[in-house]
């Protein structure tokens, strides 16, 4: 591993029969971990956003089947498979919008399915699970090739959220071609905007970034117009929760109101994602599930109370992006055409 991806703490580790968490909730003020050794941690690791990223939390999904699986008391091959199936729908009701939970307890199953004892159960979770987490970190190296190969010497490129290392297996997504551009070392900066509720740009991106010394400002949601008005943006890069066949994306909300303004600005936008990300069995952006989450994270700063009590309000997690507003999805193949996705699916991971 490279000196500045070294430096990032891994989010997700197996080590020792147990799941090591990096607490994401606590960036950047404290780097804390936590052993998860049951399956119900898991769920409520992914639930509270302790672990993050649609990555991230699909390689955190696949060690919690699997811890359930190694534990679980199981009389055949038969009784524990049915006890997989029900693992699996439980871990898939932590969090709807980023497919790549469902897509790697499925394939985890799946795999299962054909193993002849319980043993062989067992261990065919975990290796799976490991398979993932490699298969990503090699998928979001690619990604930052790809990604890098579109922006000029000396590149500003816009984001929202966290598509970073912490919210993959390594590198990141939309931060990919930051990550191997300081390991050649190439010049570019970053925007970052804030990401309100929940800050995962003011807390996590820029704190990824300045410690492997890209060139990052920071910026509120509310300024990404006037930014893109007054100063040169190159791109906007962002990651993504789930990819529609046709090409629509849904990520963190906000970025479809970016995809506007990229638009309006004439700023090249790009979704990098894995094909991990891609839900082939959607037509477009208007089946996927959309989060809506706790008014607390919008009522309150901290623990201090922002607004009047009992006002409506309304905390939807994400956005869905239509094609029309995508320059190109950034993957693991290449830099594809939304246009084009449909026919990648023949190839698609399984
Ligand atoms: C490569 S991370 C993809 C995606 O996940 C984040 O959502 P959350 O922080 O709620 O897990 C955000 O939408 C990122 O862009």
């Amino acid at each position: 591993m490279s000196d500045q991806a070294a430096r990032l703490p891994p989010s997700v580790e197996w080590r020792d029969g147990a799941l090591i968490l990096l607490d994401q909730r606590r960036l950047p003020l404290e780097v804390r971990y936590r052993r998860l050794t049951r399956v119900e941690e898991v769920w409520e690791a992914i639930k509270q956003l302790e672990v993050r990223g649609a990555p991230a939390i699909g390689i955190a999904a696949g060690f919690g089947i699997a811890l359930w699986a190694l534990d679980a008391e199981a009389d055949s091959p038969q009784s524990l498979l049915e006890g997989l199936e029900r693992t699996r729908v439980y871990l898939e009701s932590s969090r709807p919008t980023a497919v790549n939970l469902a897509w790697a307890v499925r394939r985890i199953f799946r795999a299962c399915q054909s193993e002849p004892s319980v043993a062989a159960i067992r261990a065919r979770a975990l290796l799976e699970a490991q398979a993932i987490q490699a298969e990503d970190a090699e998928a979001c190296r690619k990604i930052g090739e790809h990604g890098l190969a579109l922006l000029p010497a000396g590149a500003t490129v816009m984001t929202i959220c966290n598509a970073g290392a912490i919210a993959t297996a390594r590198y990141g997504t939309a931060l990919a071609p930051f990550h191997l551009a300081r390991e050649r070392g190439l010049e570019l900066s970053v925007i970052a905007c804030e990401t309100r509720p929940l800050l995962q740009g003011a807390r996590l991106t820029t704190w990824e970034l300045a410690s492997i010394g890209i060139d990052v400002t920071l910026i509120t949601d509310s300024m990404a117009a006037h930014v893109m008005k007054t100063r040169r943006i190159d791109a906007v890069i962002v990651g993504a929760d789930r990819i529609a066949r046709n090409g629509d994306s849904a990520n963190k909300i906000g970025t479809y109101g970016l995809a506007l303004l990229a638009r309006a600005h004439g700023i090249p936008f790009y979704v990098a994602a894995p094909f991990s990300t891609i839900d082939f069995e959607l037509a477009d952006g208007s089946g996927i599930p959309i989060e809506e989450r706790d008014e607390k994270e919008i009522v309150e700063i901290q623990g201090q109370r922002i607004a009047p009590e009992g006002i409506k309000v309304f905390n939807p997690a994400f956005d869905v992006t239509p094609n029309e507003l995508i320059e190109g999805l950034i993957t693991e193949r290449g830099v594809i055409r939304c246009a084009e996705l449909d026919c990648h699916q023949a190839r698609a991971m399984g």
